[in-house]
């Protein structure tokens, strides 16, 4: 009996494998961090290069030690057998080898794990079998197997989905106020859009709960994992529509292994500013429109003056003056320069100083020559004098090196400083804005292009807090008048010599990544202000110019600070040029917030995700084509998504109907289970919402419940619930009931959800029902509408289903 060979389980099997494999995951991170404990000060030789080597190997060292930290959980989830002889893989979220370098595990993202995405019932591929691991800690709780029998059930009988039972299984799960990764059960379409090329303009178009988001973060996954050696160095921004929305999603990349990618909103995109106050939907149009664009150009065109009479300014008892002509020719060479305003300025400022000094040297000579002169004509001069004076006729005492001086010695003095401030200031996004919108003359001159109601949105006193949608206008202001970096121009000054051998590094790594438009584009303009040395440094002007784009590309490549990731040089950086660009609800930008976007990625490599259906904003896009054919006309490719993965049925229903009257003609979602609790209209008092949030509250278990009202029933409902979260703060999420508006729960997904006075809601919804169409696609599982008077038409399925309070 002892020697009979029992045949371990295929459990056993896995789990025998999977200890191998986190044996490897545990080796892996001990080797990262003994490298990057090793230091900066392991490996020899002194100089540029060693130092960017010894810099590079501990950022490559931090780099994975963060990628293997962040997959621990279910590393290794899944298993496909190829038929006749193909060969067994094991999928993982990274990949990782043995320890002869034999593969153990496959990146998901990986080549030869796409039959793994791909393979369906009637269309196997090659596959003999598809097995899901699912696991518990570093322990196989449960293997979900399909064998793939070509001899067996056709298409029709088995559905098209990709790995079902561990499809239904995810779904079922309740929800933790995160959002997790899907890479075990990602559904075929998705993974038309995960793997779509790097180039160019994506666009994912599909109703809720198809994976849009969840699609767009593994796909910012399996770009960073095809194309590293770009994306690495330019890294992947991701823009979501607020911070809340960003908390939820941000666990997903970690997770999936990657770390250098920016999330940010676009209410973050200007480094400095946080917008948080909000404005009327009507002024939000406005800002939104890119006519702004040109009201923010007339701004700054408006500080570039030269006025009828030219300047004067009184020096040490001399009235110095420039004419007319010299002003207006100092300002339209400085404008005739390809520069934003306070480097145009720099030009400007040395011409009027120009002219200022000769002035003065012409009245030098006149002050000089006046008393001989005056003898000459009183017949008193001596001959010998008379001679001299006829010799030294038209030539003035002051040389070009008198004049340089004279320059610096004019610039120093205050009274010429802010009389050069007062025709050409140096301004700062924030001033401009601040100042246009303040004064009612202003607005009416320069945004010529609005009418005086638009105009009127915009007024404001000065001092009032940003909002989201000044974000973009900023972002246009500062692109037009370029940035004075100061301190940075400081410090380039005393590392001379060193930023000269970086500057070759940095023009070797800009080679290999192909040319930089936007660096390319500034290494010009820089290179038009400067010609001939005509600003060159010296203390008149107290600071370095000699700015170069490989330069630009050097100061962000060394930092004498801790060492930064990619990410986290990005974020800082208004200007950074991006290797991809990922929008999340691309249908809430507007034409201005499109243009912030667009400037951050001039490679146009884009994935927008969103959903037409649900454009909440008034400013945002009724078409993709009219946000995107500017930038790439008729070039953006869509891919549709059509599966519903987070609504039953029975809600979906409930949302087709609401979806039918906000965008008739827009097909719903296909929903992919049928279960859940059916959804109910209740009529109930705001008062007594606490016990119905209880009683589904104990219905869901351990998941999350919203609470979503209309602006009018909010603070009613918040008093209501004074236990409940609230508000779109990120904190939120981890409570297990949260009250939000319709505006707040985009993007969000919970257990269930009561949507309190549909009819506020479509009342108040900018641009119709839209708003309760998000409201009602937000739960998983349950789904509960709370009215006071009639229910809106688009919802008479739950009055007719007679729910309790119906
Ligand atoms: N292939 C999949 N496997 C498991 N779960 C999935 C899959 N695809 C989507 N889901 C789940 O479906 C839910 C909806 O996904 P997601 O939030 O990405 O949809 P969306 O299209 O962005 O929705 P919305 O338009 O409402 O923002 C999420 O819980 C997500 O994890």
């Amino acid at each position: 009996m002892g020697d009979r060979q029992v045949n371990p389980s295929p459990e056993d099997v896995e789990q025998r494998y999977v200890t191998r494999v986190y044996a490897r995951l545990d080796a892996e991170r001990a080797a990262a961090g003994a490298a990057l404990a090793a230091g900066p000060g392991a490996g020899g030789g002194a100089g540029f290069q060693a130092r960017v080597e010894r810099e590079v190997s501990g950022e490559e060292a931090a780099r994975r030690l963060a990628r293997l930290d962040g997959v621990e959980r279910a590393l290794c989830f899944g298993r496909i057998d190829h038929r006749d002889g193909g060969g067994t893989f094991h999928l993982g979220r990274i990949g990782l080898r043995d320890e002869d370098h034999e593969p153990l595990l496959i990146d998901w993202r990986a080549p030869a794990a796409r039959p793994f995405y791909t393979a369906t019932a009637s269309a196997p591929g090659t596959l003999a079998r598809r097995r899901h691991l699912h696991l518990r800690g570093r322990e196989v709780v449960r293997l979900d197997d399909e064998v793939f029998d070509l001899d067996g059930l056709g298409a029709g009988d088995r559905g098209e989905l990709v790995g079902e039972a561990a499809l239904l299984a995810a779904l079922r799960t309740g929800r933790t106020g995160r959002m997790g990764d899907v890479v075990a059960t990602i559904q075929e379409e998705q993974d038309q859009v995960i793997r779509s090329a790097l180039q160019g303009v994506l666009v994912v178009q599909g109703g809720p709960g198809t994976g849009k988001t969840v699609a767009a973060l593994h796909r910012a996954a399996y770009l960073l994992y095809t194309h590293r050696d770009v994306l690495e160095r330019r890294g992947v921004l991701v823009v979501g529509p607020n911070a809340t929305f960003l908390r939820y999603i941000e666990e997903v990349l970690p997770g999936l292994g990657e770390t250098d990618v920016v999330l940010t909103s676009v209410g973050e995109l200007f480094p400095g500013v946080r917008a948080i106050a909000h404005e009327a939907p009507e002024a939000a149009v406005v800002k939104g429109d890119l006519r702004m664009a040109e009201a923010v150009r007339a701004a700054v065109l408006d500080r570039q003056r030269a006025p009828e009479d030219g300047l004067s300014v009184e020096v040490d008892g001399l009235t110095l003056h420039a004419d007319a002509a010299a002003v207006r020719k100092a300002r339209d060479r400085a404008r005739a320069v390809r520069a934003p305003h306070n480097v145009q300025r720099r030009l400007y400022a040395h011409d009027l100083l120009e002219a200022l000094a000769q002035d003065r040297a012409d009245q030098y000579d006149r002050i000089a020559d006046e008393p001989l002169e005056r003898m000459a004509a009183e017949g008193g001069a001596p001959t010998w004098l008379q001679e001299l004076m006829d010799e030294s006729d038209n030539e003035s005492l002051f040389d070009a090196e008198d004049l340089r001086l004279a320059k610096e010695e004019l610039w120093a003095d205050p009274r010429v400083r802010s009389a050069i401030d007062e025709l050409w200031p140096e301004l700062t996004p924030q001033a401009l804005l601040e100042e246009l919108f303040a004064s009612p003359e202003a607005l009416h001159r320069l945004a010529c292009t609005l009418t005086d109601a638009e105009r009127d949105l915009l007024a404001r006193p000065a001092g009032s807090p940003w909002t989201v949608s000044d974000v973009p206008l900023l972002d246009e202001a500062a692109e037009q008048l370029g940035e004075d970096d100061v301190e940075g121009r400081a410090r380039a000054r005393a590392a001379e010599l060193r930023r000269a051998e970086e500057e070759r590094y940095a023009r070797e790594v800009l080679d290999s990544a192909g040319a930089d438009a936007r660096a390319a584009e500034r290494e010009r303009a820089d290179e038009e202000v400067l010609i001939g040395d005509r600003l060159r440094p010296g203390a008149a002007y107290g600071q370095g110019d000699e700015r170069v784009g490989s330069v630009f590309l050097a100061e962000r490549h060394h930092d004498d600070g801790p060492y930064r990731t990619t990410a986290q040089r990005a974020a800082a950086d208004r200007t950074w040029a991006y290797g991809h660009v990922i929008v999340d609800e691309a249908q809430e930008l507007s034409e201005m917030a499109w243009r912030a976007v667009m400037r951050r990625v001039p490679t146009r490599s884009v994935t927008a995700v969103g959903d037409t259906a649900q454009t909440g904003s008034p400013a945002g896009a009724r078409s993709w084509g009219a946000m995107l054919d500017r930038y790439v006309p008729g070039r953006w490719r869509e891919q549709r998504l059509l599966v519903n993965y987070r609504t039953p049925a029975a809600i979906a229903r409930v949302a087709a109907d609401v979806l039918a009257a906000v965008a008739p003609g827009e097909t719903p979602p296909v929903p992919v289970r049928d279960d859940g609790a059916p959804p109910v209209a209740v009529r109930l008092p705001v008062a007594e919402l606490p016990g119905l949030v209880a009683a589904e509250l104990a219905g869901i278990g351990a998941g999350r419940l919203a609470v979503i009202s209309s602006g009018a029933r909010h603070a009613a409902v918040l008093a209501a619930l004074p236990d409940a979260a609230r508000g779109a703060a990120p904190e939120a999420l981890d409570a297990a009931a949260v009250v939000l508006t319709a505006e707040e729960a985009k993007g969000l997904e919970f257990d269930a959800v009561i949507v309190v006075d549909p009819a506020g809601i479509v009342a108040e919804s900018p641009r119709g029902g839209h708003d309760l169409y998000v409201a009602v696609t937000r739960p998983t599982r349950r789904l509960t509408v709370v009215h006071a008077g009639d229910l809106p038409e688009c919802l008479a399925r739950l009055r007719d289903a007679g729910g309790p309070g119906a």
